[in-house]
């Protein structure tokens, strides 16, 4: 009974939230860029002096990650984001080409229904926010059931910030009695024009169902491949940096070390100076059992976990120094938990003969899962990391970065953004790394600059008509086909005069 009544509680709250959104971005849509800007600054603003508080909160509430990475995390989606998204030009007139006479408008789309995990709750959540408000957009948030409290305190300290600053009120609104219900109503409003879902595997079916556009951040599966001409020291200080920051929960993390034979020997012993463990065969036999539900999911229990904690869940005991786990492995299979994405501080290690069979190796992986996400190579050799990047299913190549960090755009210079794009190898509508861009309609404007007179004169009957890269026609003489286009441009003509 309770849960009937809560169900249509929030069914109920879900199609308020919407309506609301939709009557504030009717007013938000006419807001010129520099007053959104004004309202994206004071919102990172305010959200930077509770970034601590909501990072401790945050780990609290869901037992995932350590709340010192989920700081950095929460001022790299507020501080450091703010300042990418100032320099960007997304509503009202983008481009403009005076000489072939074109110009490109942004429009926003309307009410964003934003879908956070628990894994990245508070990070994600400012982020979605932030490049709504940028592109013109409402935004309407189901918070994950388990980081719920978390991503609520962090919403109310985005809305007052915005609202005290001009943001229309219900422009950025959430769901508080949350239920599948609920959510599946956010986002199959007819006022909802795009869903943004990041993690949540589980919510994708009804995303789909929705009818509506969606951009979909999934799983990765991320090889790191070192290769001989690497600087092996500096791989592994990125490798397990990276593997470690909030305990492996970010999905561009390297979940497998693939290296060549003739350098195997001393990456193990680099890994081991940096504090990583390799486990036994009944070790590693042990520790597979944990990975996965029997309902083929990711164990949660595991899930951002310290490398201490996991060993200790199979009665093993390890050096407190102890960072990351390893698994020396040689296949890949949809069975095998090792080839698969892990989401703690735990990486298969894989040795192969040559570049050319490490590269079959991580296309392996990244079939097996994770397609279309991210893959990182470890290489001085121009060469061989250009073919890496040719070749592989993904959708972001790092190079000598740590994965983690480099994905999101912290140590690259790829997009600031918490949700990542599989493009359509991963089952998604973008490759991107998601900014507000992604969250606009590009109106087109074209002006005339000739008329189907100018192209009938210049093309004589036996001459073909051609655009050249410039955009200026040119005739060229050529065989029957250009007779029939020239036919088709004097018809076209006739019947337009006639109308
Ligand atoms: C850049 C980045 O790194 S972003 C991507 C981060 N990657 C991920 O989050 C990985 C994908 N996530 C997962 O695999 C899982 O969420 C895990 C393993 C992290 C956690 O698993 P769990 O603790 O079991 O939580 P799970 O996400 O399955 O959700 C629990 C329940 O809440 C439900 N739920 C989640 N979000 C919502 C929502 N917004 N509204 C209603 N229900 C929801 C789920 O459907 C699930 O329902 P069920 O119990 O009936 O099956």
């Amino acid at each position: 009974m309770k849960r009937i009544d809560n169900d249509l509680l929030s069914i109920q709250e879900a199609r308020i939230l919407v309506e609301n959104a939709r009557e504030a971005q009717k007013s938000l849509a006419a807001f010129p860029q520099e007053k959104l800007d004004k309202i994206v600054e004071c919102m990172a603003a305010e959200v930077v002096k509770n970034a601590r508080d909501l990072a401790v909160m945050s780990q609290e509430e869901t037992g995932f990650g350590r709340w010192q990475d989920k700081l950095i995390k929460n001022i790299f989606a507020s501080d450091y984001l703010f300042k990418k998204l100032k320099t960007m030009k997304v509503v009202g007139i983008v481009a403009e080409d005076k000489i072939n006479k074109t110009m490109d408008i942004g429009v926003p789309l309307g009410v964003i229904v934003a879908l956070p995990p628990a894994t990245n709750p508070v990070s994600t959540t400012i982020y979605k926010a932030l490049i709504a408000i940028k592109s013109g957009n409402a935004i309407v948030f189901s918070p994950h059931p388990k980081a719920k409290r978390t991503i609520g305190k962090a919403l109310e300290v985005l809305i007052r910030a915005a609202e005290g600053n001009g943001l229309p009120s219900g422009a950025i609104g959430y769901l508080q009695t949350i239920t599948a219900q609920g959510t599946a109503e956010m986002m199959k409003h007819n006022d909802t024009a795009l869903i943004l879902v990041t993690g949540v595997p589980k919510m994708l079916e009804a995303a789909h169902k929705a009818g509506k556009p969606v951009i979909y951040g999934g799983p990765g599966n991320g090889p790191a491949f070192i290769e001989r001409s690497a600087d092996i020291k500096q791989a592994v200080k990125d490798i397990i940096s990276s593997r470690t920051f909030d305990h492996g929960i970010i999905s561009a993390s390297e979940q497998s070390i693939v290296v060549e034979e003739c350098i195997a020997d001393e990456v193990r012993r680099e890994l081991r100076n940096h504090g990583a463990c390799f486990l036994s065969e009944g070790e590693s036999q042990e520790l597979s059992k944990l990975f996965l539900r029997s309902d083929g999911t990711i164990n949660s229990e595991i899930v951002g976990r310290s490398a201490g904690e996991i060993a200790a869940k199979i009665g093993m005991q390890v050096p407190e120094e102890t960072k990351v786990l390893i698994s020396e492995q040689k296949y890949v299979s949809d069975d095998n938990p090792y080839s698969k994405e892990k989401l703690c501080p735990v990486l298969a290690f894989y040795v192969e003969k040559d570049w050319l069979n490490a590269c079959e190796k991580c296309i392996e992986l990244l079939l097996n899962e994770g397609q279309g996400h991210t893959l990182v190579i470890h290489s001085q050799n121009e060469h061989v990391i250009r073919e890496f990047a040719l070749k592989k299913p993904v959708s972001r190549v790092l190079v000598n970065t740590p994965a983690t960090l480099g994905g999101i755009g912290a140590t690259t210079n790829l997009f600031p953004a918490l949700t990542l794009g599989c493009g359509a190898a991963g089952g998604a509508s973008t490759s991107d790394n998601v900014s507000p861009m992604n969250l606009i309609n590009i109106r087109k404007v074209g002006y005339g600059v000739r008329t189907l007179e100018d192209i009938t004169k210049i093309s004589p009957p036996g001459s073909e008509v051609r655009s050249k890269d410039d955009g200026q026609f040119v005739v060229q003489r050529s065989g029957e086909s250009s007779q029939d286009l020239k036919n088709l441009l004097v018809e076209l003509l006739e019947e337009l005069r006639t109308r």
